[in-house]
């Protein structure tokens, strides 16, 4: 009987589930969007009960097409999960109730935690241990800004049944059911909280301590225990819906998941995901490297016990600057046509827009700074604003390969593309004639949910579907487009300037007391 995979794909704007057949090919899926809430300038929420409902009622959807088309549910070996990172839930672990919505990754509330985190001793050492900078990314000041804001969360914490997860692990626990008490995290995603210690895939009582003050001890606080991304047993089972019973037996966060899916598991292999954010995962191997030029270092996955390592370049605004045009200017309703609208101008008109929505985040890692467009006059056109919110990801992939050629003392051969907005021929292009001078070429797959295949890998190895990367050889490799650079280097290398001349000129734009 054929053998199926299912992938449980919970990203920032949509949840979605795929079953992929043992060649790597989707044979049914179903996506939902869900909420994005947004209650003050720089704050952005999920959900948490809803990003579950939409993931059981993704699971129906796919699973009913898969039924249509004749296959039997019980040719579904394994479930796998990938999911958005950093995203914060706590809830009671007594209740299984969530004590507040899902902090994104997004989120800039923690900026005055960030600044005295800052200042505090061990602070200039925390990137060793845990290959993160400190910043409003990761996890960790979510968490401390809940506990400083928000009564119910404290109350939790002084009663000691406050647990804390990103959405694996919510995720994980609720599929399972409150009663069974599954509470893991894969070291993708745990490495995300900057409790992780990058170099054992443990938690670092020291990284715990440094988070803590008089009145948290974050010791207190439950947290998952990390499990490897690929573990038939660990991750419990389904318990309630048409795949009741059903195991699910491998975990990775979705850039480390897009870059199992690239088949990026030789050392120097790198891949970009054009999602919300833009998220750039370069394999380094057995080793972990810590940057000394803006970057991360993270898990690229740990299957057996013996982890390979990346490092990453997270750019914050991707797809998300696409829909800012769409939702809040009312540009269009489609992100297809956005990307029409930037096709109607030759260039972007002299139009740089910093999509700092975030701050920028690597390289640069500036937080005193928001949006900012450059260059308007009266010739500025709709087109060029939408050309201009293209390119901001394309110059700032630049900036994160130059300084992953800086790290690893290699260039890059090929930058392997997918997710949503790569379905941009324009911005694709756009993005090769950027690196122009850098001579990258950008291969794209004809399949382009590998964020949901490496999800499916991870699973289908635990379960036993595939037993080694040569079995995965020939999946998604038909059909590629390889986009090279059409524009001359001297042009590109003006291009790149200017962008850099709007990135110093964005700093400090927020004062202290903003
Ligand atoms: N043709 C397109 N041109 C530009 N952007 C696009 C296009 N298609 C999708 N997108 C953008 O891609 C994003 C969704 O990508 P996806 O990989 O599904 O993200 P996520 O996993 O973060 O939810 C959206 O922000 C959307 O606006
Ligand atoms: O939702 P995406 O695909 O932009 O990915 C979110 C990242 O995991 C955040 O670190």
């Amino acid at each position: 009987m054929a053998e199926f995979i299912g992938s449980i794909d919970q990203g920032t704007t949509s949840s979605r589930f795929l079953i992929f057949n043992k060649n790597g090919e989707p044979v049914a899926s179903h996506q939902e969007e869900f909420s994005q809430i947004y209650p003050q300038p720089g704050w952005h929420e999920h959900d948490p009960e809803e990003i579950v409902s939409s993931v059981h009622s993704c699971i129906e959807g796919a699973v009913e097409a898969f039924k249509k088309d004749g296959n039997s549910v019980d040719s579904i070996k394994a479930i796998g999960i990938t999911n958005q990172r950093e995203t914060t839930v706590v809830w009671d672990i007594e209740s299984g109730e969530a004590l507040y919505n899902a902090i994104v990754w997004t989120d800039t509330r923690s900026q005055a935690i960030v600044k005295e985190l800052k200042s505090r001793k061990g602070a200039d050492e925390l990137m060793q241990k845990c290959g993160l900078p400190l910043s409003t990314y990761p996890s960790v000041t979510k968490l401390l800004w809940l506990l400083k804001n928000e009564p119910k969360v404290k109350e939790a914490y002084e009663k000691g049944t406050l647990a804390f997860g990103t959405i694996d692990a919510w995720l994980v626990y609720k599929l399972n059911g409150h009663e069974k008490r599954v509470f893991v995290s894969d070291p993708t995603n745990a490495s995300r909280t900057m409790f992780m210690d990058i170099h054992t895939l443990k938690y670092n009582p020291e990284l715990i301590a440094f988070f803590g003050d008089d009145e948290f001890d974050l010791s207190n606080i439950h947290m998952p225990d990390i499990v490897k991304s690929s573990d038939a047993k660990a991750y419990g089972t389904i318990n309630s819906g048409v795949l009741s019973g059903f195991s699910l037996t491998g975990c990775l966060g979705d850039q480390s998941a897009a870059l199992v899916g690239q088949k990026g598991f030789d050392a120097g292999s790198a891949k970009n995901t054009y999602g919300t954010g833009s998220f750039i995962l370069y394999n380094t191997g057995s080793k972990p490297v810590i940057s000394t030029h803006g970057l991360l270092t993270t898990v690229a996955y740990d299957f057996d016990g013996t982890p390979s390592y990346a490092l990453e370049g997270s750019i914050a605004v991707a797809g998300s600057g696409v829909k800012f045009l769409m939702n809040n200017l009312g540009f269009s309703f489609d992100s297809h046509k956005i990307t029409e609208l930037a096709g109607t101008v030759e260039n972007n008109g002299g139009l740089v827009f910093v999509t700092a929505f975030s701050g920028l985040f690597a390289p640069y890692w500036i937080t005193d700074t928001q949006g900012t467009i450059f260059g308007i006059t009266q010739h500025t056109q709709r087109g060029h604003i939408a050309r201009a919110t293209l390119e901001a990801v394309c110059y700032q992939t630049k900036a994160v390969l130059d300084a992953m050629e800086k790290d690893s003392g290699h260039p890059l051969q090929e930058l392997k593309v997918d997710g949503g907005m790569s379905n941009s021929e324009l911005c694709m292009q756009i993005q090769a004639d950027i690196l122009a001078e850098n001579k990258i070429p950008i291969v794209r797959p004809k399949m382009r949910e590998t964020t949901a295949l490496g999800a499916a890998i991870a699973a289908g190895f635990a379960a036993g579907v595939w037993k080694n990367f040569d079995e995965l050889k020939e999946i998604n490799t038909t059909g590629q487009t390889v986009f090279e650079a059409k524009m001359d280097t001297k042009d590109s290398a003006k291009m790149v300037k200017r962008w850099e001349r709007a990135v110093n000129m964005c700093r400090g734009w927020l004062a202290d007391d903003e």
